[in-house]
């Protein structure tokens, strides 16, 4: 007890000193692992962690669960988010939950103002300390589409000097404008432009609208006397917005004396009380006001005519149904907080809450669905058991609302196909598909049954279902990969009987002499898909396929070859496999090939920039980097206007589209448009980002060339590394008074001091060319993950970190690593490559590795050049091959399988060890003696192995590099773990 006390204490001091609330907006794991922990405690790693898992059920400490699990106390987030008091869950899976719960919380706690029901007051400190955690819009849903252009004036309208810019927000009731007046004011706190103890008040006229007297009194206040039943003076809100931002809810309600005195109060600042003939009051606000009415309207005249920005937020039904999926699903998480209760939402009623005519928008469907939850919770039998929202139990009104609308339909069959056939929502408030059924081999025709059935019930015609169902099994054949399912032959082998494999190896032999060669990837998709049908029709259940007969006129090949491959099937396993299954194995066939091919394909990238030479350069400095050359630039002289770019764009649009779409990256302004008008003119999908930067294009483009990432993902990341580069933009405005951190590129390896110095050196001639002085390379020794970690986290407090490059992946989330494999593959220039490649020579070692389907003679030849670079007394060639000699004993005795990234690590690696060695230029490792007694069998194995080196050499290889090494072995263990699976 009395160390999981320490260890508690520990970990609340690492929190407060080491994690500041900035952390929460990054995009990197917070908190500390059990190691770090351990190492600080000077206890073993296991007690520590038996420990917080204590802790944890205690509710003293939270588990962060990303890559690995990191620990944060509930003191320290408590004392961050004073809202969450006694609500912090148990479990966080990213940081942003925490945000958006306190965010929640925040808006609720903003509803019970002390003034009425109507009118609230955000006053406290810890209010504001909240507001100053966001420095973005970035959790309000629809930011980055529906809202951006909204989201941009607001931003603008804060940051206008002296005192922003008083705002109008136009939309009709329930779409979000409270909440966006909510973002507003955290806005502006975050940068600044409101005081500490600057409050948000919210008043809503409509409520007062028949009394003018007491709306005018509770907006200016009163003076005794003032009024019948006024008795004593009262202060009013405009006097409490003093500093902060005052939110008028309905302003067209305001009586024309009001409005007089609030425009004049605007102008100048100044108002009387009500009743007060003495004494003129001054306040600085911000004002932020919202109507529901047509801007158009004559009520709206007075306010248009004074009130500068005005900003509309569109309908629900105008909103992408992505976003509306969003919505759903933050708002269900909402309720599963309130219920306290696991939410289980089934396909069919999402497809309806997804379609059905929400006349009131975001504020309706909350109602909507707070009715829903509510009445599922009280129909729940079992008090434990999750609440379920299926479709039979939807209200008629919105069962009898859901819209015909093929283009719609068929958007929310997509949305739905990237789940399982259930939604699940946890009651600590996250929305989560990954529990959903995944094991689709065995349910396939069942979901594909009901879903027709559904289908149908709702008059959905034949042709459109088809297309539903189309996309069913796109994303069936997608989860049947074997990266998805991560198959092996053994895997397969040990969950299908052997009498099926034998006759399924039949059939593709007989395909084979078709002309049809199955892929490995293939094979095992249609083993397991069959082997489901045999089971399916033994049990005597029904198969449909609705397709059938296109499939058999759009692919007569595979169709010929499904019939063969079933009619061998049937004969041998004694079924009649119908035609309907015939459809899906030749769909199977044709789908396959065709992603076979689809999958070297990449999304382009192409940049647009004012300036003679500005996107050629950024775009040169990517591809060279990255040692391809699929990013493309169009400079564009100063005096061109938008249609040339337009017409220059298109010619390369067209040379470039590899049919997975472009990514337009441009300057900010006149080129917005131009994606829009690429599409139109050439049918390509073309989305654009603004504000680009060399970083953004070599982000985007790490991104564009992994065949498998699609337009959206490309989309998103550049969203992303348009965040890194914010500050840039921020610096251009003279306003703006935000500390922009320099940006830096990590290099790693081991000990910081080989590879990743030798890196170093290279990225900053190369940097130097390009001529980005403000870019800081930074060697880092990344053998130890704790170390590792403590060393990121203050980095990352002075530097804007944007990527990292070298042996070891620091797992920075959302930041780019470029492996030293992937660069010596292709990139960083000619300069790297011939650096890297030079000194091909063959050995007989080379047949093991040549096994594993690495190509030996290259990675010798590269691993050689590169020690060439590095070492200055020991011959790289010589070390090598003694190296190699090690290296396979060590493999045979410690039973671990190098890959070819580890093989190189642990070759660049030793051979420096060996060199630091003879000039005595030792390294440390931190509590050397019981670190080797934690992994006795490695430290002997490698005394043994060792010794060749040492003889060779005349060196003694001491404990401390012993321990290094053995940190390369557990990781290659890792690996070789997360492989089997
Ligand atoms: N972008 C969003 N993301 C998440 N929730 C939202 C969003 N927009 C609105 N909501 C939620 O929808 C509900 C209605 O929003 P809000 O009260 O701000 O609308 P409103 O336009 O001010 O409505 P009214 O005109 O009725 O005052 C609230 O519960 C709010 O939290």
């Amino acid at each position: 007890m009395k160390r999981q006390l320490k260890i508690l204490e520990i970990l609340d001091e690492l929190c407060t000193k080491k994690l500041d609330k900035n952390m929460m907006q990054q995009h990197k794991p917070l908190g500390f692992t059990a190691e770090e922990v351990a190492i600080l405690a000077g206890f073993s790693r296991s007690n520590v962690s038996s420990d917080l898992n204590a802790l944890h059920r205690e509710k003293l400490v939270v588990k962060l669960v990303s890559r690995s699990t990191y620990y944060v106390t509930v003191k320290w987030i408590e004392s961050l988010y004073p809202a969450l008091k006694g609500k912090v869950p148990e479990v966080v899976r990213h940081q942003r939950q925490i945000e958006e719960l306190a965010a929640n919380e925040f808006s609720q706690s903003g509803r019970t103002g002390e003034v009425s029901d109507t009118t609230s007051l955000k006053n406290d400190n810890a209010l504001y300390d909240n507001a100053q955690n966001y420095d973005s819009f970035d959790g309000l849903i629809g930011a980055q589409d529906s809202l951006k252009v909204a989201v941009e004036q607001a931003k603008a309208s804060a940051l206008y000097p002296p005192k922003g810019l008083d705002t109008l927000l136009v939309g009709s009731t329930g779409v979000g404008k409270t909440l966006f007046a909510e973002y507003m004011y955290r806005f502006a706190c975050s940068q600044g432009k409101i005081a500490h103890g600057g409050r948000f008040i919210v008043f809503n006229c409509a409520d007062y609208a028949n009394n003018p007297q007491l709306l005018m009194s509770q907006l200016f206040g009163h003076v005794r006397g003032a009024f019948t039943g006024a008795d004593k003076d009262k202060a009013g809100l405009v006097e409490k917005a003093d500093g902060g931002m005052l939110f008028l809810d309905e302003v067209h309600r305001l009586p024309p004396e009001g409005q007089e005195m609030l425009f004049y109060l605007l102008d100048r600042g100044d108002f009387r009380r009500m009743g007060d003939t003495d004494k003129i009051r001054h306040v600085t606000i911000r004002l932020v006001a919202a109507t529901t009415e047509n801007p158009d309207s004559a009520l709206l005249k007075t306010f248009l005519r004074r009130i500068p920005v005005v900003i509309s937020l569109p309908d629900l039904s105008m909103r992408p149904l992505h976003e509306r999926f969003e919505l759903i699903k933050f708002l269900l998480a909402r309720e599963a907080v309130h219920i306290q209760s696991k939410l289980i939402v089934s396909q069919e009623a999402l497809w309806a809450l997804l379609l059905y005519r929400c006349q009131g928008n975001i504020g309706q469907l909350r109602n909507d669905l707070q009715l829903i939850c509510a009445k599922a919770f009280l129909h729940r039998g079992d008090k434990v058991a999750p609440v379920r929202l299926v479709y039979e139990e939807l209200p008629p009104k919105i069962k009898q609302a859901i819209v015909y609308d093929p283009q719609a339909r068929l958007e929310t069959s997509k949305i739905l196909c990237t789940l399982g056939s259930e939604l699940f929502i946890q009651p600590n408030g996250t929305a989560a598909d990954e529990e959903a059924d995944r094991s689709l081999p065995k349910n396939f025709y069942q979901t594909i049954s009901e879903r027709m059935q559904f289908l149908k019930s709702q008059g959905i015609g034949q042709a459109e279902i088809i297309q539903c169902i189309e996309m069913d099994f796109e994303n069936y054949f997608q989860r049947l990969g074997p990266e998805q399912l991560e198959i092996s032959q053994e895997y397969l082998q040990s969950i299908l009987p052997q009498e099926f494999l034998s006759v399924f190896d039949l059939a593709c032999s007989l395909a084979e002499k078709m002309g049809k060669a199955l892929s490995r990837r293939l094979y095992y998709a249609l083993a397991i898909h069959i082997a489901a049908t045999v089971e399916r029709i033994r049990s005597g259940l029904p198969i449909v396929n609705p397709n059938v007969r296109s499939v058999a006129e759009q692919h007569p090949k595979e169709y010929i070859v499904a019939e063969k491959m079933a009619q061998c099937i049937g004969e041998q396993m004694g079924i009649l496999i119908p035609l309907d299954e015939i459809g899906f194995i030749a769909l199977m066939l044709a789908t396959f090939d065709d992603r076979q091919g689809r999958e070297e394909r990449k999304v382009g990238v192409l940049v647009i920039t004012h300036g003679n030479s500005t996107a050629t350069s950024m775009v040169d400095f990517a591809n060279k980097l990255l040692g391809v050359t699929h990013a493309k630039a169009i400079d564009m002289p100063l005096e061109a206007n938008v249609d040339w770019a337009i017409e220059k764009a298109v010619q390369v649009a067209k040379e470039i589209d590899q049919g997975k779409g472009i990514i337009l990256l441009v300057d900010m302004g006149s080129l917005s448009g131009v994606a829009k008008a690429l599409t139109n003119r050439t049918g390509i999908m073309v989305k654009s980002v603004e504000m680009v930067s060399t970083l953004m294009v070599l982000h985007v483009l790490h991104k564009a060339i992994l065949p498998k990432n699609d337009i959206n993902i490309v989309y998103r990341s550049a969203w992303t590394a348009r965040s890194m580069v914010q500050t840039v933009v921020q610096a251009n405005n003279p306003t703006d008074f935000m500390n922009g951190k320099d940006k830096a590129i990590l290099t790693t390896c081991l000990t910081g001091q080989g590879a990743a110095a030798k890196i170093k050196g290279l990225l900053e001639k190369l940097l130097n060319q390009w001529q980005l002085f403000n870019i800081r390379v930074i060697a880092v020794e990344a053998g130890n993950q704790e170390m590792l970690q403590t060393r990121l986290m203050s980095l990352q407090h002075s530097y804007d970190i944007v990527a990292s490059v070298g042996s070891i992946d620091p797992q920075m989330e959302d930041r780019p690593h470029i492996a030293i494999e992937e660069l010596m593959q292709g990139g960083a220039g000619s300069e790297l490559r011939r650096l890297l490649t030079d000194g091909l020579k063959a050995s007989d070692i080379a047949d093991r590795y040549t096994d594993r389907g690495m190509d030996w003679e290259v990675m010798r030849g590269m691993v050689v050049g590169m020690l060439d670079e590095f070492l200055t007394f020991v011959n790289p060639r010589k070390v090598m091959d003694t190296l190699m000699i090690c290296i396979r004993k060590l493999e045979d005795e410690l039973q671990v399988e190098f890959s070819s990234s580890g093989l190189v690590r642990m070759l660049v690696h030793s051979a420096c060890m060996v060199e630091r060695l003879l000039t005595n230029a030792g390294i440390s490792y931190p509590e050397t003696a019981a670190f080797i007694a934690e992994h006795p069998l490695e430290y002997s194995v490698l005394k043994k192995v060792s010794n060749a080196l040492e003889e060779q050499f005349t060196v003694n290889v001491n404990d401390e590099e012993i321990c290094h090494l053995i940190e390369i072995i557990k990781m290659e263990r890792r690996k070789n773990t997360i492989e089997e699976g």
